[in-house]
């Protein structure tokens, strides 16, 4: 059997994806998970362009209402990290408990089928040699999303095809104004899925979490100003601080209990060491022994070299070269060797 499950956003790549699993001849059934209340793709809207692609492509459409399983592992856990004073990601959480597994899940419990894709940018292949399927960036560096997939098992992996991975979003999007796609000419998403649909993240916050004034102080405790919740900053953060200061200032600390938010001048917002926890090894087994490798700390940061040295527990300590800026608790720390991305955790000290 070739049935496939495609998860469907209502946007032009997931789109693509379909259609083109369809013309090779797979079976294909499209997934909508509801994933928020409103408007906008993941919402009402992403859901009824979805259908009318499926209508197109005379295949079969299921919605899954998947509003609380999104509650529950992005909703509650963005607002606690940010109450918590870190920054978390919720893009890899998101892929792997909302998106990946309950499609596989349902794919299996519902349509007898084995086999999900998404219209991701990324590469997956299986190395023989290892028996591990292996993560690779995308062909078109600039739309890579390898880095949001880094937590994904094996067995998800296993079950996953990215059918965009070899190919440019030009080539996407040609492919779907000559198919006469109805979501061809739909605009990229600029922004997380939350920002679109709240606007901003500062405005998604204040709707949860209630704003608490506090001291903006120095490293040595001095009063420099006052902030409007430590859930509006992020370490590493120079503008909005709304301090006239002779140096630029940066966020080098969020402290929940003090309810502070702690800055300093630019040689001690960086760091040459960090922690990282929750880590998924991926196209590698765990090493046992320091390995020298390249770390991405954000999306579009640029990978530089790094030693990571394997702690117990699923953690690494990350010592760097030279002094990075910007490591923020709750983002992703992600390995690659050159293509291949060898995995992935979250920080969870910076200093
Ligand atoms: N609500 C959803 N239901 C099912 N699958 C989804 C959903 N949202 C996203 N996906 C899948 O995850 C992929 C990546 O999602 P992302 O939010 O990054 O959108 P994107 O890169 O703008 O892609 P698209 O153009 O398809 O929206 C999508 O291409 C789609 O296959």
């Amino acid at each position: 059997m070739n049935r496939v499950v495609v998860g469907l956003s209502g946007g032009v790549d997931s789109s693509v994806a379909a259609a083109t699993l369809h013309h090779q001849g797979y079976e294909v059934v499209g997934l909508t998970l509801w994933l928020m209340k409103g408007k906008g793709q993941c919402c009402s809207e992403g859901m009824v362009d979805a259908a009318m692609v499926c209508e197109q492509l005379g295949i079969p459409h299921h919605i899954v209402d998947s509003r609380d399983v999104f509650q529950a592992n992005i909703i509650d856990y963005l607002v606690s990290g940010y109450e918590g004073g870190i920054t978390p990601l919720p893009c890899s959480q998101c892929n792997r408990t909302v998106k990946f597994s309950p499609m596989l899940k349902y794919a299996r419990e519902q349509l007898d089928c084995d086999r999900i894709a998404t219209g991701h940018y990324a590469r997956i292949r299986y190395n023989e040699t290892s028996q591990r399927y292996q993560l690779l960036r995308a062909v078109d560096r600039n739309k890579d999303q390898s880095y949001f997939l880094y937590d994904l098992t094996q067995d998800l992996l296993a079950a996953s095809v990215f059918p965009l991975g070899h190919q440019t979003k030009e080539e996407t999007r040609r492919i779907a104004a000559q198919l006469g796609l109805k979501t061809a000419q739909k605009p990229d998403s600029q922004d997380l899925c939350l920002i679109e649909a709240h606007g901003s993240m500062r405005a998604f916050l204040d709707k949860y979490i209630n704003q608490k004034e506090g001291e903006i102080v120095d490293l040595d405790g001095k009063v420099l100003g006052k902030h409007s919740g430590i859930h509006h900053y992020t370490i590493g953060q120079r503008k909005g601080l709304g301090i006239a200061a002779a140096e630029p200032l940066y966020v080098v600390k969020l402290d929940p209990v003090m309810n502070r938010v702690v800055v300093g001048n630019r040689d001690r917002a960086g760091r040459s060491e960090c922690v990282v926890g929750r880590m998924n090894w991926v196209s590698i087994p765990e090493p046992t022994t320091p390995i020298r490798t390249e770390v991405q700390v954000r999306y579009r940061s640029s990978p530089v070299p790094v030693n990571v040295i394997p702690l117990e527990e699923s953690r690494v300590k990350l010592a760097f070269d030279e002094p990075q800026f910007g490591i923020t608790p709750g983002q992703a720390a992600v390995f690659y060797d050159r293509d291949v991305l060898l995995g992935g955790g979250i920080i969870i000290h910076n200093s």
